[in-house]
């Protein structure tokens, strides 16, 4: 008999059960070939780090084309009812059409499930091959608001009647000027909230504390995006200040003693800050961010941002460690608990079902999920076994591609050599 259970959250602490039920979702394209390898390592990793007395049962849930497939429905509501039951789940990439047809699933898990935190690390494995000459100069973590922002798919197409409406609505009423082809224009639009905006940030700054790492930088548009992008920089120091007074000093602070004392008089508040153990927060303009995460990566750690850019940033970042192939994440609802853990790719179609793509990226989601349980050995396990892996150069096509002397192997083979490296 089972002795499975439910994963609770009881006064902000998670109850894990030897006998988690854990629900998964598939994925779409080469969903199945990442799945079916990383779930065996996930198992032999917890098999071996507790000697059997731990084990996951997973639970599948449906979601994408196997659900519509099977339901008719692309995201049953069967399938957030279970993850809103058992709190923790894990998730391959599923597939969204581009310019029409249903929209983002995968967008669609995380409001639903109101899991306003996308976590995604980004750290270098020795050996990995890489664009850049320092790799191992970029350990960030970054923190994507996951719930406002252009996602939250507010859009209207050009020509219908909807956007007419707002177009007028934005001529007559707002006094818009300046939209440059009102006939033929398609409307986004883009919320961003004070509430949104202060939880992610409060959460960025409390993992940077709890994690001691050295900074916290605030990425933003806010020279173009006053309103949305230059609120989220205004209320993400606001909640530095206000909630974190006595463990950072901003580079507000620093400016408004600029501003009334000299730049002296800032260089040494901030010098005494830093020499009393506070973390400093900062903030970049995303474009310049962009070019300096390239060539001074060792002054960035935390990163807290919108959606859109944090999505972007997401995928620069991982080109620098390595590429898409090992790039973990998460979503999670700090406040009930709920978190889905996800790489950061998609469905990369053109490989489904050949059984060559890179685990990695799902196997060290994984490994955060288990660290979210507490279960830090079976993690560790994996992550050593992946740097062993990947030090004795056999690897999927993405790495054997770009290394000397590499053996390429299948994403099932991929797994057995992590499972033996264990
Ligand atoms: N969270 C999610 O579920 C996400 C879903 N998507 C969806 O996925 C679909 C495809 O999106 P697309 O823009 O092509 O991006 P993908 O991330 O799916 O793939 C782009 C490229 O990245 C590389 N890649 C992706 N995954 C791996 C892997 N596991 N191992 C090695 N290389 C990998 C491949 O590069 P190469 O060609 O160089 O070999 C691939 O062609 C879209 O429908 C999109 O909406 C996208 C992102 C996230
Ligand atoms: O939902 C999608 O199709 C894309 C999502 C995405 O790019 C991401 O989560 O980084
Ligand atoms: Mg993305």
């Amino acid at each position: 008999m089972s002795n499975a259970q439910k994963v609770t959250m009881e006064n902000g602490v998670l109850n894990v059960p030897n006998n988690p039920v854990i629900p998964f979702i598939i994925g779409d394209g080469t969903g199945p070939d990442i799945w079916n390898a990383s779930v065996r390592v996930i198992d032999a990793a917890v098999e071996k780090a507790y000697n059997g007395e731990k084990k996951i049962e997973w639970k599948e849930v449906l979601a994408g084309e196997k659900a519509f497939n099977e339901t008719g429905e692309w995201l049953p509501q069967e399938t957030l009812d279970t993850i809103e039951e058992y709190l923790i789940a894990i998730k391959g990439p599923l597939t969204t059409p581009i310019g029409g047809g249903f929209r983002s699933l995968n967008v669609a898990l995380r409001q639903e499930l109101d899991l306003f935190a996308c976590l995604r690390p980004v750290r270098w494995f020795e050996g990995v091959p890489s664009p850049v000459k320092r790799p191992e100069d970029c350990d960030m973590v970054i923190f994507r608001e996951n719930t406002e922002d252009i996602y939250a798919g507010i859009e209207y197409e050009e020509g219908t009647d909807e956007v007419k409406k707002i177009v007028e609505f934005l001529q007559n009423e707002m006094g818009v000027k300046n939209i440059r082809f009102p006939e033929t224009s398609g409307i986004g639009i883009k919320p961003i909230s004070e509430d949104g905006t202060k939880r992610l940030v409060r959460s960025a700054i409390q993992f940077a504390l709890d994690n001691n790492r050295k900074n916290v930088t605030i990425v933003h548009k806010g020279n173009i995006m006053k309103f949305t992008e230059g609120a989220f920089k205004k209320w993400g120091y606001e909640v530095a200040e206000q909630e974190f007074g006595d463990k950072v000093f901003t580079w507000n602070q620093y400016d408004e003693i600029k501003d009334k004392e000299g730049v002296d008089a800032a260089n040494k508040a901030q010098a005494d800050a830093e020499a009393a153990g506070k973390m400093i927060v900062k903030d970049s303009i995303a474009d310049i961010f962009l070019q300096q995460i390239l060539t001074r990566p060792r002054e960035f750690d935390v990163v807290a941002t919108m959606n859109l850019n944090g999505d972007y940033i997401s995928d620069a970042l991982a080109a620098q460690v390595g590429g898409i192939g090992i790039a973990p994440g998460a979503n999670i609802n700090y406040v009930t608990g709920h978190a889905i853990f996800e790489a950061t790719h998609g469905t990369a179609p053109k490989y489904a079902g050949l059984d060559k793509v890179n685990p990695s990226s799902v196997i060290l989601s994984a490994v955060m999920m288990l660290d979210h349980l507490g279960w830090t050995e079976a993690g560790e396990m994996i992550t050593n076994s992946i740097e062993k892996t990947i030090s004795s150069k056999v690897v999927t096509y993405d790495f054997a591609r770009l290394m000397d002397g590499a053996t390429e192997v299948k994403t099932s083979e991929f797994a057995d050599e992590l499972i033996k490296n264990l």
